[in-house]
């Protein structure tokens, strides 16, 4: 747990970039912060390891006054990732992930052992860690940060826009990697982003802030949606509200029903009882989309939208049909996650 207690930070220039900061950040929990440009994110999450010093306030970690701890050793013992990655271009990616080992003096082979290791967390091929960063993609790049951070395997992690420099696909799937290695390694995270979906997506709770270092609301992403405290709020969070709150819910919770078959429209499978296509009585063929149980309700809204048939055909973790959904079940399970949320909130 990461504990904010009336945390100012006025820099010597007079620029008040926290104000008053109370604020909880939950044990193995991803707390985002969002907020506009200079609203104060990156020095909250500075003055955590001490990069950046407190004016007044008290900031504990795991129960310790960060200001009592040696700050070097604070920081090692904390992961930074950063949107440029910060990798020494000198090294070789193998060994920018050892870097925090050999400091912690963990012998070479085995910082290098560890190193090898965490490529293969973060999705990269031995033959990368071979390579210089200016070798590797940006997205890649923002991977071995990843792996670096989680080197010294602190409780703590904190990244600053790591993601912010990839387009829009890469980023994506940074942030499913993230979600997953999350699942096993549940860290405390802090996260700061500029982009609402991208915080809704993975935090556990949301903190918006606004200029002058205040913070308005701390939520998790459903009860921010569904009841965002002010007009601040609700603007920085977006017109498409409603289906952000969709993107969170999950369609296990929808029914199926049998696929169609020798109606208007049949769902003709292969022999492994995958979903091939859709046939219409005149024979007309048309893909199918299907979806699992794990995806959102909004990617169910979108495709029974799109899809001709208004069905949506759901098949298990193997790709086999298990059943077919349809647009009106879909719609009323969306307007039920919504009046849930609103009395949830
Ligand atoms: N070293 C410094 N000296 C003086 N002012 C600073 C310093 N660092 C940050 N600031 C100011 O403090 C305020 C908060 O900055 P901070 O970088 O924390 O905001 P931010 O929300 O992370 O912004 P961004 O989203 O643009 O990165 C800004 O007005 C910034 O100009």
């Amino acid at each position: 747990m990461i504990q904010f207690d009336t945390v100012h930070k006025r820099f010597p220039n007079g620029t008040t970039a926290v104000h008053d900061l109370t604020l909880d950040m939950p044990e193995g929990g991803v707390t985002v912060l969002v907020g506009s440009s200079g609203c104060g994110k990156t020095t909250t999450l500075r003055m955590i390891n001490r990069m950046v010093e407190p004016t007044s306030g008290t900031i504990k970690v795991g129960g310790k006054d960060v200001t009592e701890q040696n700050a070097a050793e604070l920081r090692r013992s904390i992961g930074y990732v950063i949107q440029q990655s910060g990798l020494f271009p000198h090294r070789t990616v193998l060994d920018n992930i050892a870097t925090v080992p050999l400091l912690l003096g963990h012998g070479r082979r085995k910082a290098r052992a560890r190193a090898a290791e965490l490529l293969e967390t973060v999705g990269l091929t031995a033959e990368a860690g071979k390579r210089y960063p200016h070798q590797l993609s940006g997205g890649q790049q923002q991977r071995v940060g990843v792996a670096r951070a989680l080197a010294a395997d602190p409780p703590v992690l904190l990244m600053d826009e790591p993601f912010g420099a990839v387009d829009p696909v890469v980023r994506t799937q940074l942030q499913d990697e993230l979600l997953r290695l999350q699942k096993e390694l549940s860290k405390t995270i802090v996260f700061v982003t500029h982009d609402v979906d991208e915080a809704v997506r993975l935090g556990d709770r949301i903190a918006i802030f606004r200029t002058g270092g205040h913070l308005v609301q701390c939520a998790p992403p459903a009860e921010l949606l569904a009841r965002p405290a002010d007009d601040f709020v609700a603007d920085f969070l977006g017109a498409e509200r409603g289906l952000k709150l969709l993107s969170l819910k999950t369609l296990a919770e929808v029914p199926q029903g049998p696929a169609p078959d020798g109606g208007a429209w049949t769902l003709v499978r292969d022999e492994a009882g995958k979903p091939a296509h859709w046939r219409s009585a005149d024979a007309l063929e048309l893909p199918v989309r299907p979806l699992r149980d794990g995806d959102s309700l909004l990617a169910a809204l979108d495709e029974s939208l799109a899809s001709p048939t208004g069905l949506v055909a759901r098949v298990d973790a193997d790709g086999v049909l298990t059943g077919v959904t349809s647009r009106d079940e879909i719609h009323r399970h969306a307007g039920r996650a919504h009046s849930e949320a609103r009395v949830a909130a």
